[in-house]
């Protein structure tokens, strides 16, 4: 065993240490234990045991004393071997040796550390012990670079300053286990940087401007207001930091006569509003109106409060104009340029050059503009918990519009501003417990809570004021999603909004479902309200509500493409859900680009630089697997290219318009890369993927029998439904029938379950219902033109704009129609445009077929229920219908009528297309449907006779001309 004592002295301190090495043997284990920590006299006491082998020792090194009054640091260490204790070390230095220190060590400090806070901030760093006011916390360590293309760059861990008239630019870029990188932004901070000169080079290093309490996070102000963490109110330049701990004796920053960091004064005025919370909390036994919350004690609400800002907010506009500025060229490390040589000739002196300047980044003094963010994002930070900042809980005090101020009796405490506001007046002029009273005075409370709500939620610090049932318990609503009502401006659980809005004395408005009035609220609630159409908000406010959702909703470039979305296809209703599903796709990406690789939105994700990091993202959501080169949802990942395109010409003709260069160039180039790499890293093997995943498919095309027993199972359910729901209307009588209606026409006519889910009632309405037309009519068999008058035939938008047709026989015609009738009644939305819209929805939402079909193919008993399904009962017309002899034109017309795409557009279908359709396609689509269609082998569309199989219903006269054989033989095929 050797020991070794360093030495070190310079002439403003004397550093002793002491390393133990043992040289022999290589593993150490080193043990640290924090044995007590005495705040009040700052007295710390650490001891650091050493093991190795056998041999324990014990090395324990106490700070005995730590004197800030004077802004000296006095260090004694205490290092036990064995039996011999050794003074080692005794230093005063002043905050900004110590970080000199440190900046020479390049070491951290061990009061702090770097945890991982959540998906979106990332990491952070945070106290793990007290730290008082004007100490050196961290340093920003990094590449030093001076370059006059500084403003080209831009990451996440760029940080650009200026000293002694020069921009400079740290780049902590490289993932190095410092922890000055990982220090978050926050407007109300509790450190201060400033730059230290050594050497004659600066070092940019954090001093806390305040008490920073153990597990506190350590943060400074990035200086801009428009990082997309930042809501959408800005926080005024005079806006003050209390924390709760504020109210704990501590010496303050006032107490300490700081001249040096005189600039840190501004923490001073903390302490007058740090008491707010219980001293300015009136109490008193009665109140005018009910309380929200009966069952909450503020003890375990204060809990959650970490800081307090005064209500100083204004709004942001929707994308801020530096937002457009680009930083495309990297700074260029200082190697051997003139400044490098200036440096090294200053270095001589360079121990004595310790220069300190305040970094003031609000007046510009220091510059982080890597960090800036381009699109304000205004509430991410919501959505990890719904709409609410993480770890904040609810108050049940009320706080006072006109003074801000917490109360536990709001009623009694507006009687203080009865002179002053002519509308607290108003109220209590009112007669006592009268309606109109209590009303006023809600709105008069809700407006103070309201503006306290929206300032915790933009600094995600303090207890939001919640309307909720008494009973819930605070984890239960720290989870949910939070909206305010768009009439009366109280929180409510997303989920309960609904029910409030219904007996809201503020809502005025007509009776509105509950997507309405979420739609609502989720415009209320988003910075970019303006940013785009009201029918794209309707649009975007029936995304199922989640992460994906809230950045959907609070990205500024994707409501962008939305709107462009929707401006080519809004017309179309029918393309709203298309839009939604875009929409959420680029969603689901930007939030793979923030968790994993920091890009924050797609501004920053169209950079040339940023390229690799997209195509990654892009492949993680669409599930690659790198071993099999190949993609889980290949289709994700091809129309995930389309977008991010478009997505690239949005920014492009923004920047265009911005007079942007850079930004212009930045977007230009990406798009260049992606039309030369796209193919090579993304598409190419996801067409790959879906190709190979045709191979060798097993046939999944229903049985006959599985089909039949569907047919009747529909049939069943149809004439039940039908019934109840006319005898009965109701959500649920209606949705029945509007179900099993939806399935029987996709089923009948074999069609897109998609395209019949998406009919227009417009559609159905304009049904032809022509007569037979007497030339058309002597081409047709008897039979044939007794089957064109049973059948409507309805014309519909199928995919790539191409015309779909669907027959409907008159039993579905009778059931459509009496859906049609009972919308109204059955709260179907008077806006929803389609003809099996859902009742007591949105006004774009409507049954989807599949899952109609899904849900009859699973009652019915068949054998194979996952072969019914709408794809596999079009192959299955398609492929039995080869054992027939159909003519070139009647597969054609089959073609046409199953909407596959092969020969659709022969001329000549225009002007019996109606009647063909009917007449033929119907013959083929019953016998199909009979399971009989082996008995036509061979045999023309002509040729097919199905007379003795289908009961026609057809009116009284039409049957007596018939003869009678023909009718009663049918067994009882109605409809379906
Ligand atoms: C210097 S790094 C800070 C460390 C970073 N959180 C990490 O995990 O590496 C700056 C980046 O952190 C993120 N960041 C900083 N402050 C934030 C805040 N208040 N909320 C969310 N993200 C923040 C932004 O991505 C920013 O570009």
């Amino acid at each position: 065993m050797e020991h070794i004592i360093i030495k070190m002295e310079t002439e403003e301190f004397r550093i002793e240490e002491v390393l133990s090495v043992k040289q022999e043997d290589t593993e150490e284990q080193i043990k640290m234990a924090i044995i007590k920590e005495e705040s009040e006299e700052f007295r710390i006491e650490e001891v650091f045991s050493v093991k190795q082998e056998d041999t324990e020792e014990q090395t324990k090194m106490a700070i005995i004393k730590e004197e800030s009054e004077d802004m000296k640091i006095e260090e004694t260490f205490r290092v036990k071997q064995e039996d011999t204790v050794y003074m080692v070390r005794k230093k005063r230095i002043t905050p900004e040796q110590d970080a000199k220190e440190h900046i020479l060590s390049g070491k951290d400090k061990a009061f702090i550390e770097g945890r991982q806070i959540n998906t979106f901030k990332g990491r952070g760093v945070f106290a793990l012990e007290h730290i008082e006011p004007s100490t050196f916390v961290v340093e920003y360590r990094g590449i030093l670079s001076q370059s006059k293309h500084v403003e080209d760059a831009q990451g996440n861990y760029l940080f650009y300053f200026t000293w002694n008239g020069t921009r400079y630019c740290i780049d902590a870029t490289k993932e190095d286990a410092s922890l000055g990188r990982l220090v978050n932004d926050h407007r109300n901070s509790n450190c201060k940087v400033k730059t230290i000169i050594v050497d004659g080079r600066p070092h940019l290093c954090l001093f806390s401007i305040r008490d920073i309490f153990p597990d506190e996070e350590v943060t400074y102000n990035y200086g801009d207001s428009s990082w997309p963490w930042h809501l959408s109110e800005l926080c005024d330049e005079t806006s003050v930091a209390v924390t709760e701990h504020s109210v704990i004796p501590s010496s303050s920053v006032k107490d300490k006569p700081d001249v040096e960091f005189s600039s840190f004064e501004e923490s001073s005025s903390d302490e007058e509003d740090s008491s707010y919370a219980d001293k300015n909390t009136e109490e008193s036994s009665s109140d005018d109106f009910i309380p929200d919350s009966r069952q909450n004690n503020d003890s375990a609400n204060s809990l959650s409060v970490n800081t307090w800002n005064p209500p100083y907010y204004k709004s942001t506009p929707a994308v801020s104009e530096s937002s457009m500025r680009a930083k495309s060229v990297p700074p260029q490390p200082i190697h051997c340029s003139s400044t490098e040589q200036e440096m090294a000739s200053d270095r001589s002196s360079s121990t004595q050059d310790l220069i300190c300047e305040d970094h003031d980044n609000t007046t510009n003094n220091i510059d982080i503009q890597s960090f800036k963010r381009t699109t304000a994002v205004s509430s991410y930070e919501r959505s990890e918990t719904g709409n609410v900042p993480e770890n904040t809980f609810s108050t049940h005090k009320n706080y006072c519009y006109v003074c801000k101020k917490p109360q536990s009796k709001i009623a009694r405490h507006f009687k203080k501003h009865e002179d002053s506001e002519t509308e607290i007046a108003a109220a209590f002029l009112l007669p006592k417990h009268s309606q109109d009273r209590k009303r006023l005075l809600e709105k008069l409370r809700n407006r103070g809570n309201y503006e306290h709500n929206q300032e915790v939620m933009g600094s995600k610090s303090g207890p939001l004021k919640v309307r909720r049932r008494p009973g819930r318990s605070e984890t239960e609503l720290s989870a949910k999603t939070y909206v305010h009502c768009v009439y009366c401006k109280g929180l409510f659980v997303r989920k309960e909004l609904w029910r409030h809005t219904h007996r809201c004395p503020s809502n005025t408005s007509e009776a509105t479902n509950k997507a309405k009035v979420l739609v609502l609220a989720d415009i209320a609630e988003s910075t970019f309200s303006h940013a785009i159409s009201p029918e794209v908000w309707k649009i975007l406010g029936n995304m199922k509500n989640d992460d994906i959702s809230s950045v959907v909703r609070n990205d500024f470039l994707i409501l962008q493409f939305s709107q462009c979305l929707y401006n080519k296809l809004g017309s179309d209703p029918t393309k709203s859900e298309y839009i939604k599903q875009k929409v959420r796709e680029t969603g689901k990406l930007l939030l793979s680009l923030r968790t994993k690789y920091s890009i924050f939105n797609f501004e920053d994700a169209v950079k040339p630089n940023n390229f690799c990091k997209v195509v990654k993202a892009v492949k993680d959501v669409a599930g690659y697997d790198e071993k099999s080169q190949s993609y889980k949802t290949p289709s994700l990942a091809l129309k995930l290219g389309r977008s991010l395109k478009k997505i690239g010409d949005i920014i492009l003709c923004r920047a265009i318009a911005a007079e942007d260069n850079g930004m212009t160039k930045a977007a230009e180039r990406f798009k260049r890369l992606c039309s030369s790499e796209w193919a090579e890293h993304v598409s190419h093997a996801a067409l790959d993927t879906s190709s190979k995943s045709k191979f060798n498919k097993p046939s999944t095309i229903p049985f006959t029998h599985d089909v039949q027993l569907l047919h009747q199972h529909l049939e069943k359910k149809s004439a039940d439904a039908f019934e109840s729901l006319k005898n009965h209307e109701s959500s649920q009588t209606y949705a029945e029938l509007a179900k099993v209606t939806l399935a029987q026409v996709i089923i009948f006519n074999r069609c897109c379950a998609g395209e019949v889910s998406k009919m227009s009632l417009e559609c159905f309405r304009k049904r032809d219902q022509t007569e037979l037309h007497d030339d058309i009519a002597i081409s047709l068999s008897p039979f044939e033109q007794k089957m064109s008058k049973n059948f409507s035939r309805v014309e519909i938008m199928g995919k790539n704009e191409r015309k779909v047709v669907i027959l409907l026989n008159s039993e579905l015609v009778k059931a459509i129609k009496l859906l049609v009738d009972k919308r109204d009644a059955c709260e179907v939305d008077r806006d929803n445009p389609f003809l099996f819209g859902r009742p007591k929805c949105s006004p774009t939402s409507f049954f989807r077929g599949q899952d109609c079909i899904r849900l009859f193919g699973s009652q019915c008993g068949a054998q194979h229920p996952e072969y019914l399904r709408s794809t596999q009962l079009r192959e299955q017309v398609a492929t039995v219908s080869q054992i027939l002899n159909l003519k070139d034109n009647e597969l054609d017309q089959l073609a046409n009528f199953l909407g596959l795409d092969i020969r659709v557009h022969r001329d000549y279908y225009r002007l019996p297309n109606a009647t063909v359709d009917i007449a033929k396609m119907s013959k083929l689509l019953f016998a199909m449907e009979k399971g009989t269609l082996a008995n036509f082998q061979g045999k023309s569309l002509d040729e097919i006779e199905i007379e003795d199989e289908i009961d026609l219903e057809l009116d009284e006269e039409e049957i007596s001309d018939e003869d009678d054989e023909e009718s009663e033989t049918v067994p009882g095929v109605r409809g379906m």
